[in-house]
């Protein structure tokens, strides 16, 4: 027998006892429920097709009330003996007027001839002994069958919900359609195993359906539809006085000889019924022996007996033995599938309610439609109606949304209001215990992306501040922090409520520094370019939280490189694709992320120029999320980096640095971005880069021509003109340029145009500088090298008119006025840098005379 606490639900009692007493007065003795909703059910109309077809319209009397129930699989004995002597009164049963219920049944309802209109399972009464109310013996202590059942006290009235509204046909069952179907079908072909195995969580239907099934298999209706629920075998089993459907107590089976009286009892045929069945409750308490003699017993040839063993427990039960069984398992029931259920239930019972309040009901009772049924049993009992605020205030329970209330004051450092509001709910319901476990979790759910949703303004401005920026979640993380710390301290405090105020309080303490920092970072935003703000976010704190050590121990890159992995993976995260995410784990990564005025501009590289075309047709995406984690809007570069293994990490996060233009210049000193723009300025040269493989410095520029004017030769100097990177020119290059330019110092009036193209390589690079050496543009003054940035998707060559995008040799530092590139001559004479940086993948080169252009 099920263990009675767990069905009850933890509430306030004296609160609820209170209530209780009031409510109880108001109920109607016969139907439990309030009285004032029981009159509709006085002038019900009963339609009969019986073989005189008559109507019956029954008016407000204690037979109607009787009468109303005929039919009825929940009728009790003592019902059906009334029933029985106004029947006979009215001139439709039998003499008796003590009638046996098998009698009423047998003389009237045999074929199941009434069709009973069951609109509504308040109507029928439960008459069944249940599960949950007294027990019944099915055998004696000597282990001979009980005689006979018809002395059994019944339970007069449902004392529950649950009691009352137990399902009594397969269509009934909430959330077990595979299952009903399943068992429905086998007991219409007369498909039946020896041996069945129910199994699943607690109060999910399973004794439900066992009767339910054990009235299939007896059902007399031919109807596809059983157990029909009318006919004698149906009748007699759902009032509980059935001598072969029996109901055992696993714990009470513990000698063997009360199961051998078992097996004795399974061994002999039925008294009325197709089938003798045993519903075997909490089956995993059964010895293993008396597990081994059942399934022994299956053996003989009983074809009559079957078995139904129910469990919560699947895990404990004999392996052996459960191979003998035909298992069903019972799932949780589903929240909407219990919300239904509820709402049914309220109409029935004329109850008040708030679809949050029973949401709320389901959502708390863990896929048990019994400790629903029960939760709002206990509400319905202060007459008030069911809102999510009585839920709460039931359960002991703050909502999410005063939650939310509380740590935005919190948050806030809202001494006064924090301290107020928390003294509230500590004295109306919380336990401070629990208000710090339902904090911590709610601080959870945000962290974690689970908490998207808000009911109040409040709410969602909350969200909206703290739940997708950065530092919103640093002190998200710190709450966290304060609260496990507190939770320990509660433990062994008197002053609970105290000591939650003071963590509370507490949850603002760092907020100055972390506003600090954001200004500081948005200061330099200001400036047109920043350092990696995401470090800068920390600096002040001598903790790295990025690699959990001390800074003093901690190299500020690595840190820096740990941190955007860290707002990658966060980001990766949020994509609501599997496959976009785990193509971006494992093929993209976060390089730099710049943070110019309201903009975060974000570099991402792929290893594989198709990877880097798959991922811009993601840009949105990634944009998005990217913007979701660091509270800005962003903008994404994608970039090529060179082809390396997962494996070695570290030169993964190298070549990165190396070919990332930010991370470039951290690999080159220790400048800033602005700090080397003045350099460069100044006619600083740039490094070579060394220590690098050739595949790591391979340019991935080439030079192709795009339009060509009459052609013209050029010499073997002008040939071998190169055109380079800043990653240094290589072999590679230089053997573009010689195959596939052509230019002449003759070609004064005409030129070309070239395209320094990298479209497969890397399209949107964020921040390149190029290099031309002097010989390739300055033999003679009438030629000019013009440049052009063209949007990588934009291929084809555009009229000259359209340019407005140049860089001329003889005019340095001539700025673009639609981006920040520039050009410059660097600090050898015959070199020029050409700097560029935001949009375009493509340079048109224009070599001719200036004024053509
Ligand atoms: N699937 C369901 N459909 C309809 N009602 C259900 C269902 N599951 C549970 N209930 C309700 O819960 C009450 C208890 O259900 P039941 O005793 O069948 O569950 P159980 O799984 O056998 O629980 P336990 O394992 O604790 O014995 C029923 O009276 C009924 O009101
Ligand atoms: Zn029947």
């Amino acid at each position: 027998m099920a263990d009675m606490r767990r069905h009850s639900v933890d509430v306030p009692l004296s609160r609820t006892l209170v209530q209780l007493k009031r409510m109880r007065s108001l109920r109607d003795p016969s139907t439990n429920s309030l009285s004032k909703y029981a009159s509709p059910s006085d002038s019900m109309i009963w339609e009969t097709a019986s073989s005189n077809g008559a109507t019956m319209e029954l008016s407000r009397s204690a037979t109607s009330a009787a009468m109303s129930r005929v039919g009825s699989p929940c009728m009790s004995a003592s019902e059906a003996r009334s029933v029985g002597s106004r029947r006979s009164a009215l001139g439709h049963g039998t003499e008796d007027s003590r009638l046996r219920s098998n009698d009423v049944v047998g003389s009237n309802f045999s074929g199941c001839g009434i069709s009973y209109c069951w609109s509504g399972a308040s109507k029928y009464r439960d008459l069944y002994s249940d599960s949950d109310g007294p027990e019944q013996p099915l055998l004696s202590p000597e282990g001979t069958e009980v005689a006979s059942q018809d002395n059994v006290p019944y339970t007069e009235t449902p004392r529950c919900l649950s009691q009352k509204f137990r399902p009594r046909s397969f269509s009934e069952l909430i959330g077990l359609n595979v299952v009903a179907q399943s068992l429905l079908y086998s007991s219409c072909k007369g498909k039946v195993a020896p041996m069945y195995l129910f199994h699943g969580p607690r109060g999910t239907g399973k004794t439900s359906t066992a009767r339910i099934f054990a009235a299939a298999l007896n059902c007399l209706s031919l109807e596809e539809q059983r157990p029909c629920g009318f006919c004698k075998e149906c009748v007699i089993l759902f009032s509980g006085r059935s001598r072969d459907v029996k109901e055992l107590d696993s714990a009470k089976m513990d000698r063997l000889g009360r199961v051998k009286a078992l097996l004795k009892s399974a061994s002999l045929v039925p008294y009325s019924s197709r089938f003798k069945v045993f519903i075997v409750d909490e089956c995993h308490l059964l010895q293993e022996d008396a597990w081994s003699a059942i399934v022994k017993s299956l053996d003989e040839p009983y074809r009559h007996t079957v078995y139904i063993m129910i469990t919560s427990d699947l895990d404990s039960l004999p392996r052996t033995s459960v191979t003998h069984c035909q298992k069903f398992h019972f799932p949780k029931i589903k929240v909407a599938d219990i919300v239904y259920r509820l709402e049914k239930i309220c109409i029935d019972e004329g109850l008040e309610f708030d679809h949050d309040g029973l949401y709320f009901i389901a959502a708390k009772s863990n896929g048990s439609l019994r400790d629903a049924e029960i939760m709002l049993d206990q509400l319905s009992l202060l007459g008030k109606r069911v809102t999510i605020s009585l839920v709460h205030e039931l359960v002991g329970l703050v909502s999410d949304d005063e939650l939310i209330e509380l740590l935005d004051l919190a948050l806030s450092s809202d001494t006064t209001n924090t301290v107020r509001r928390a003294r509230e709910l500590m004295a109306s319901s919380i336990d401070p215990l629990q208000l710090v476990s339902q904090l911590a979790n709610l601080i959870m759910d945000i962290l974690s992306g689970r908490c998207q949703s808000a009911a109040t303004e409040v709410s969602k401005s909350f969200l909206g501040r703290y739940a997708f920026a950065e530092v919103g979640i640093r002190k998200l993380r710190h709450a966290l922090k304060v609260l496990s710390e507190t939770e320990k301290q509660l433990r062994t405090s008197r002053n609970k409520a105290t000591w939650v105020t003071v963590a509370l309080l507490q949850f603002g303490t760092n907020e100055s520094d972390l506003v600090a920092e954001t200004n500081d970072m948005h200061a330099h935003s200001a400036t047109g370019y920043t350092d990696d703000w995401v470090s800068k976010v920390n600096s002040s704190s001598n903790f790295c939280d990025a690699c959990n050590s001390n800074k003093s121990n901690c190299s500020e890159r690595h840190c820096r490189r740990l941190k955007l992995e860290n707002i990658w993976r966060r980001a990766i995260g949020k994509c609501q694709s599997r496959s976009a995410r785990s193509f971006l784990k494992k093929e993209g990564i976060l390089s730099s992320v710049h943070v110019t005025e309201e903009v975060a501009i974000a570099e991402v590289g792929f290893s594989h120029p198709d990877h880097l075309s798959r991922a811009e047709k993601m840009q949105s995406l990634i944009e998005g999320v990217l913007q979701h984690v660091l509270g800005f809007n962003v903008e994404i570069r994608f970039k090529l980096v060179p082809c390396v293994t997962r494996k070695d990490a570290r030169l993964k996060r190298h070549s990165f640095s190396l070919l990332g233009c930010s991370g470039r210049k951290q690999e080159l000193s220790d400048s800033t971005v602005t700090d080397e723009d003045e350099a460069v300025r100044h006619g600083a040269r740039e490094t070579p880069l060394k220590g690098y493989s050739s595949s790591q410095q391979r340019s991935p520029f080439i030079v192709q021509r795009v339009d060509s004017k009459p052609k013209v030769h050029g010499s073997e100097d002008d040939a071998r003109s190169t055109l380079t990177s800043n990653r240094s020119m290589t072999d590679d290059l230089t053997r573009t340029c010689r195959s596939e330019t052509n230019y002449s110092k003759g070609a004064s009036e005409q030129g070309r145009f070239d395209t320094i193209q990298e479209p497969d390589l890397q399209p949107n690079c964020f921040s390149r500088t190029l290099k031309l050496q002097k010989r390739f543009f300055s033999s003679d003054a009438a030629h000019t090298i013009c440049f052009r940035i063209q949007p990588h998707n934009k291929m084809s060559f555009l009229p000259k008119k359209e340019f407005d995008t140049y860089f001329c040799a003889y005019e340095p530092y001539e700025q673009c006025p639609r981006s920040n590139s520039r050009a410059t001559y660097g600090s050898r004479d015959d070199d020029l840098s050409i700097k560029t940086s935001g949009f375009g993948s493509n340079l048109l080169c224009w070599r001719g005379p200036k004024q053509s252009i």
